[in-house]
């Protein structure tokens, strides 16, 4: 990587000396817990849509679409950039959500199969 430093203190923030440092971790890790809630909101909202377009899906090339992850990963990672984010935190997350995501959908699309063919039996 450059010689880029992510870790500037945020502008507009305390003083340093405002807050004692245990008062003021208790203060973040506050902050963190109230971005944690949004985070999770929208991934929720996320997975959702994933498991929408699951539905549509119907065999497991489609489900690993690695050309899909790779722009999915692209983006995320410019993202980060442009928000000030080091971008190997942003991809490494990303990661692990779309390997998680593509688990679910090939649960899904067994279960679907399963079901079919049970149907099929009938
Ligand atoms: C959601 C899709 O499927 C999977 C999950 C992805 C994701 O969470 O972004 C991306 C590619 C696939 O592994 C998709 O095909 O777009």
């Amino acid at each position: 990587m450059t010689d880029q430093h992510w870790f500037a203190a945020p502008a507009g923030g305390e003083p340093a000396g405002a807050a004692d440092g245990p008062t003021r971790i208790a203060e973040l890790r506050g902050v963190i817990d109230h971005l944690d809630q949004r985070i999770i909101a929208l991934l929720a909202e996320r997975t959702r849509v994933v498991q929408e377009l699951t539905a549509h899906k119907t065999d497991e090339a489609t489900v690993r679409s690695p050309d899909r992850v790779r722009q999915v990963l692209d983006r995320v990672s410019d993202l980060a950039v442009g928000n000030g984010m080091p971008p190997e935190v942003a991809v490494g997350t990303y990661r692990a959500l779309i390997d998680e995501l593509t688990r679910m959908q090939l649960d899904m699309l067994a279960a679907r199969r399963a079901a079919a063919s049970a149907g099929e039996e009938r």
